[in-house]
């Protein structure tokens, strides 16, 4: 039904790698309700999120997109009022669970914000803060991860002869690319990206868009974004939430060529009221 396709995300369809609907599900949401105090915004969501897959979360500001992100590493649990009920399974382990060492967590499930956060200090140090917390390697074995980390990134070319320098001296791109390979040197299992080029330029954009492509071969990305010729672009499947409700997800394709609702169709038409 081309005639539902919004005209500014019609060429970005059919640009991301199509789903793999036989890929096992690498994370899965079950009846998950959040609550912020008394305000409940996350009401009996549930929904898998497949193996090297990326899906993008959509929805309209204050949906609960960052809200669903924030529960997969238990990011939230840092303020006590914030909880969180139902059950988020992580290769069938119910991260929820108070028994969960949240450190371990968000090494396997890493994650990514909105403005680039680099550490203050050099762009090594940068990488290899995380790795040195978990492991202990020799100078050399420390060396060859931060080198895998800020190639896998796309960062190592432009880098690589300013090593000690500081990270906060990159520009907004680059800091957002040096907090990928930060993260990627944990060896997550997933990796969260929370708007991360709503602060970028459109060259910087592109290149985080094919970093994002690159890193699916390799791990489970979700993706929240306002930007939905990104999500058309980028993702393999498409969730679309609206006041804390999961309305409708499947792949992207679908999503945005023939959604099975109502709202979706408005929203990704750009005639949400
Ligand atoms: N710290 C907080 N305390 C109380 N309510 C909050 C808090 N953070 C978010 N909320 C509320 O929870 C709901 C979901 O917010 P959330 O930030 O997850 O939405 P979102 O879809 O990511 O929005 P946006 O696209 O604007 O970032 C909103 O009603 C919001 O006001």
């Amino acid at each position: 039904m081309s005639s539902t396709i919004a005209v500014n995300t019609s060429s970005a369809i059919g640009n991301a790698a199509a789903a793999d609907t036989n890929a096992p599900a690498r994370i899965a949401v079950k009846k998950l309700n959040f609550y912020y105090g008394d305000f409940r915004s996350l009401k009996d969501i549930s929904l898998d999120f497949y193996d090297r897959q990326v899906t993008a979360l959509i929805g309209p500001s204050g949906c609960g997109k960052s809200t669903l992100l924030r529960t997969f590493n238990r990011i939230y649990s840092l303020y006590p009022e914030q909880r969180a009920e139902g059950q988020i399974l992580l290769d069938g382990q119910n991260v929820l669970l108070p028994s969960i060492d949240v450190n371990e967590l968000r090494a396997r499930v890493g994650m990514v914000f909105q403005k680039p956060t680099p550490f203050p200090m050099s762009i090594y140090d940068n990488i290899a803060f995380g790795i040195r917390l978990y492991e202990k390697l020799s100078r050399s074995e420390l060396d060859g991860r931060v080198e895998e980390a800020l190639r896998k990134a796309a960062l190592w070319d432009e880098v690589k002869d300013k090593l000690r320098q500081s990270g906060m001296g990159l520009s907004g791109g680059q800091q957002q690319r040096l907090c990928i390979a930060r993260t990627i040197a944990q060896r997550p299992e997933v990796i969260l990206l929370d708007e991360p080029t709503s602060a970028l330029d459109p060259i910087s954009t592109g290149k985080i868009e094919e970093l994002i492509e690159q890193l699916r071969s390799e791990f489970t990305i979700v993706i929240v974004t306002h930007n939905m010729q990104q999500a058309a672009r980028i993702s393999q499947f498409t969730a679309f939430m609206y006041l804390g409700e999961l309305i409708e997800f499947g792949p992207t394709t679908k999503m945005f060529m023939n959604p099975s609702k109502k709202q979706t169709q408005d929203y990704i038409t750009g005639r949400f009221g």
